[in-house]
């Protein structure tokens, strides 16, 4: 087992055979499977395929699973927003791993379809997007199926063919991810389908709250955070108990709360750990000012880049500050 794969299993009640149980988007073959693999064989814990990311991420809630896999970003469409919403709302749940996958697409059929008979290709939105200018200019007028996932047309597909009934699926062709074109049997019909050859989606290992992954040097901390209503500067107010400290956001988004028109939710990523001094002492100020507050967890970042440490915002700053403070008050500061 991988070092954080044994960190996220850390906390497991486990499934059959002691072995802890994963929630992730399938079928199999999946991008996100892709990505759990990199965090725990399936020789150490239990795959539990289910059909949306809202799926995987309730059957950790429900105790059904330890862990849920879900993807949160992608370099094309950002942040994934069914996952930013069930982890904003709900009990809380919290990131304990991220692990980055590249994302090309293979176009891929029966056996017997040929490229220039493709007229409809069942796709998951966020593929679809992410090929939107190579359907434009190789296939233009094509009609967009929607899927649930990566891999779900390709089931589809080996099962009509397996089952040698003439299915009427809706679709001619799937997106799918490469490896899926031979776990499902199928024929590609045109390769290294991408508008963004460096394209790359981020997931993230999701458990219950209990003890922090420890400090890295370079990490990642999620939160969620609500403004207070009708103060005009709120949102400069919040992001100035990051700046102040020398903080860095590597993404903020705005997510409506779903109460009322106008009142939205921001989700982020700060670099650092939440026990670092700086990013404590931002999150106590995020508390003190907003209305809600909601630690999504500090783990390690996927790349390893450690933070820029600004002048006079190391930990050893704030402790030499608090150390002062205390001698001023006691009137034996020098
Ligand atoms: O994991 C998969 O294969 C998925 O279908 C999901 C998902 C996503 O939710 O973003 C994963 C990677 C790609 O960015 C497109 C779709």
């Amino acid at each position: 087992m991988s070092e954080a794969g044994a960190v996220a299993s850390g906390t497991s009640t486990a499934g059959r055979g002691g072995r802890p149980r994963y929630a992730y988007l399938g079928p199999a073959g999946t991008f996100t499977e892709a990505a759990l693999r990199q965090v725990v064989t399936p020789d150490e814990a239990e795959y539990l395929p289910q059909t949306d990311v809202g799926a995987a991420i309730e059957a950790v809630r429900s105790g059904d699973a330890d862990f849920a896999v879900v993807a949160i970003e992608s370099t094309v469409e950002g942040g994934v927003t069914a996952t930013l919403d069930s982890l904003a709302g709900g009990a809380p749940l919290v990131l304990l791993r991220e692990v980055l996958v590249p994302v090309q697409f293979t176009l891929a059929g029966a056996p017997g379809v040929a490229l220039s008979d493709v007229r409809r290709i069942s796709a998951h939105p966020h593929a679809w997007v992410q090929c939107r200018r190579w359907l434009a200019h190789h296939l233009p007028g094509v009609v967009h199926v929607p899927a649930t996932s990566n891999t779900a047309p390709a089931a589809l597909l080996a099962r009509r063919a397996a089952d040698g009934e003439p299915v009427e699926l809706g679709f001619d062709a799937a997106l799918v991810p490469p490896a899926a074109v031979e776990t499902y049997g199928l024929v590609p019909l045109a390769e290294h389908v991408a508008d963004n050859p460096s394209a790359v989606t981020r997931f993230v290992v999701v458990g219950h709250p209990g003890q922090v992954p420890a400090p890295t040097g370079a990490d990642k901390t999620t939160l969620v955070v609500h403004l207070p209503d009708n103060e005009a500067g709120a949102l400069l107010a919040m992001l100035e108990q990051f700046a102040v400290r020398g903080v860095n956001l590597s993404r903020i988004e705005s997510r409506p709360i779903g109460d009322a028109l106008g009142r939205y939710s921001f989700s982020i990523d700060a670099e650092g750990h939440i026990t670092d001094e700086r990013v404590g002492e931002a999150i106590m100020g995020l508390h003190r000012r907003c209305p809600h507050v909601r630690f999504l967890g500090s783990y390690p970042r996927a790349d390893a880049v450690a933070p820029t440490v600004h002048v006079g915002t190391a930990d050893a700053d704030f402790v030499g500050a608090r150390d002062w403070l205390r001698a001023v008050r006691e009137g034996s500061a020098t």
